[in-house]
């Protein structure tokens, strides 16, 4: 494992790994997060009890491995206010950034660094993450392990060697935690105009997401003939499956992943040339 890890922002995402890290056993001590607002680290560093700095090149001379957690619009000018550091320390670099490309962000770095992308997920902060995982040619194994057990402290972890496939993960699930957060919301809409309280509503929702996901998880048996299982020949379910099929729910899904993946194309393009 990493000596030191610095994020360079600590925001949501940030904050989700560092808090899902030190639930793992992570030492608070070995971890910095920055911004350039004190107000704003004060709270995450009398919550989590780790090191903060509003100074990046500062807290980037004490890390072997450097977080890069701020939003893709603002990536290139906080790089390249670091490039001077980065290329002294040789730390490992981890970009979380949707949308840009690996080259993009050596380059804002002063080039020739070790980088991995990582496209991870908030549920990181409970230990549930899903992170898919990308290494430039610099990466040694050794930093790929280090990457690795990083991201799996917080959750399972997916390599993937072609980089244009981190927008399919982004689309299956770096944005998905959100999917399913909206389908909470519908379910307990949905409840409550039959006449449940919206607090029981929301509790049957999310507890019986967690079990079907839990089944799903441990079962040899695939999605498909676990939902067949609960769907009784004329039955109460059957009807419910029926109207979203007919709905077109999956083409739905298809459609919005699909227009995911394509926004993380995007921002590549109008990151890397206009910013
Ligand atoms: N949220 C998510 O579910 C996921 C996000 N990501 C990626 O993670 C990254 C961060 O997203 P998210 O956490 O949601 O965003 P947030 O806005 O919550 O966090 C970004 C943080 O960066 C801070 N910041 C701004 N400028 C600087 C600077 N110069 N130096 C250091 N820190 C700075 C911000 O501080 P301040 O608020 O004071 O401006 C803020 O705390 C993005 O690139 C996103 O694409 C990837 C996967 C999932
Ligand atoms: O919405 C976004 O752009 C970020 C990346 C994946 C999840 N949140």
């Amino acid at each position: 494992m990493a000596n030191h890890i610095t994020f360079i922002g600590a925001g949501n995402m940030a904050s989700a790994i560092i808090g899902g890290l030190i639930d793992s056993g992570f030492s608070p001590s070995s971890i910095t997060a920055t911004s350039p607002d004190d107000a704003m680290l004060a709270p995450v560093r009398e919550r989590l009890g780790i090191h903060t700095d509003t100074d990046n090149n500062a807290a980037v001379s004490q890390a072997d491995v450097v977080v890069l957690a701020v939003k893709p619009q603002i990536m290139r000018q906080v790089c390249e206010a670091m490039r001077d550091s980065v290329q002294h320390q040789k730390p490992l670099i981890i970009s979380i950034a949707a949308g840009l490309d690996a080259d993009t962000i050596d380059a804002w770095l002063g080039g020739g660094n070790a980088l991995v992308r990582c496209m991870p997920n908030t549920p990181s902060l409970v230990g549930y993450g899903a992170s898919g995982l990308f290494a430039n040619a610099r990466v040694s194994a050794e930093q790929r392990d280090v990457a690795t057990e990083l991201m799996e402290a917080v959750g399972i972890v997916e390599w993937v060697e072609d980089e244009a496939l981190l927008e399919a993960v982004t689309a299956v699930s770096g944005s998905a935690p959100a999917y399913f957060f909206l389908m909470f919301e519908a379910m307990e809409e949905a409840g409550v105009k039959l006449g449940l309280p919206a607090a029981t509503a929301r509790r049957l929702a999310i507890q019986t997401a967690l079990g079907a996901a839990t089944m799903a998880k441990q079962s040899d048996k695939d999605p498909a003939t676990l939902k067949q299982n609960v769907m009784s020949p004329g039955g109460t379910t059957e009807r419910a499956i029926a109207h979203l099929e007919e709905a077109n729910l999956r083409g739905t899904m298809e459609e919005a992943m699909q227009a995911c993946a394509k926004r993380a194309q995007e921002m590549a393009k109008e990151l890397s040339t206009n910013n």
